[in-house]
């Protein structure tokens, strides 16, 4: 069978339904989020509380990102989101919520100013590259891996370019990075220096300049923000 063939026999009844739905997704996304010049997405674990210092670093660093101009993107929900989108509230920059609708009750965080409900994942984190200029990641989960997994496929394969991925919160990341490094480096899984495409700091101001410096690289090299024209 060809590959044409093979897909029109998935095609159901439901499908062009569920096309129209992902495009409208898209197009709301496009158009809610058009204006957003600078931004930063900032991903970490839906679980941690107000008074966790993870909570009270993230807080600190989208603050640190908003006065330096940048919106703060987040996906809408609660821990490191709702620190994230609260530091950007602080300093009056635009403070960004793209929300997941999960099967049990989701809000988006009070400090959200523009907030967007999603059915599809991946909707949300195409959104989440091409509004950013670098992504900024906090411990997390299963969601947060992801995010984080994606970018660096992103990267490594050239689709997004002088992008940086940081890392905050060096001690919680050492035992991944060590596994990364050592087992798929030594084993060829990855390049030798694709390692390197990660960024690790514990510092808000740190974050701020490598973030203000990839801009400049962006903006110098590509006129916007290095993402490439197939995503
Ligand atoms: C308390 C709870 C589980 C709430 C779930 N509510 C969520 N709302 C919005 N985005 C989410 C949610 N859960 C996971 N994500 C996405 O996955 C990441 C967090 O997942 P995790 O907690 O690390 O795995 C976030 O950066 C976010 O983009």
């Amino acid at each position: 069978m060809l590959d044409d063939e093979l897909l029109c026999a998935g095609w159901k009844g439901v499908d062009p339904e569920r096309l129209a739905r992902i495009v409208s997704e898209l197009e709301r996304g496009f158009a809610a989020l058009a204006g957003v010049e600078r931004g930063v997405s900032i991903f970490g674990s839906a679980r941690t509380p107000a008074d966790h210092p993870t909570y009270v670093l993230a807080r600190e660093t989208a603050a640190c990102l908003g006065r330096a101009g940048f919106a703060v993107i987040t996906g809408g929900g609660p821990g490191i989101m709702e620190a994230a989108n609260r530091g950007a509230r602080d300093t009056g920059a635009l403070s960004i919520g793209l929300n997941i609708d999960l099967p049990y009750e989701q809000r988006l965080n009070d400090y959200v100013d523009l907030g967007l409900n999603f059915r599809y994942f991946f909707v949300r984190k195409l959104l989440f590259v091409r509004y950013a200029q670098a992504f900024v990641i906090f411990p997390g989960g299963f969601g947060t891996l992801d995010e984080m997994f994606e970018a660096l496929t992103l990267m490594q394969t050239g689709r997004i370019r002088h992008f940086p991925l940081i890392l905050v919160g060096s001690g919680r990341w050492a035992a991944l990075l060590d596994w990364i490094r050592g087992d798929l480096v030594t084993n060829g899984l990855i390049g030798a220096l694709d390692p390197d495409l990660i960024q690790v700091t514990e510092d808000p101001r740190e974050v701020c300049s490598i973030v203000e410096a990839a801009c400049r690289r962006q903006q110098q090299r590509y006129g916007g923000n290095g993402i490439a024209d197939e995503l």
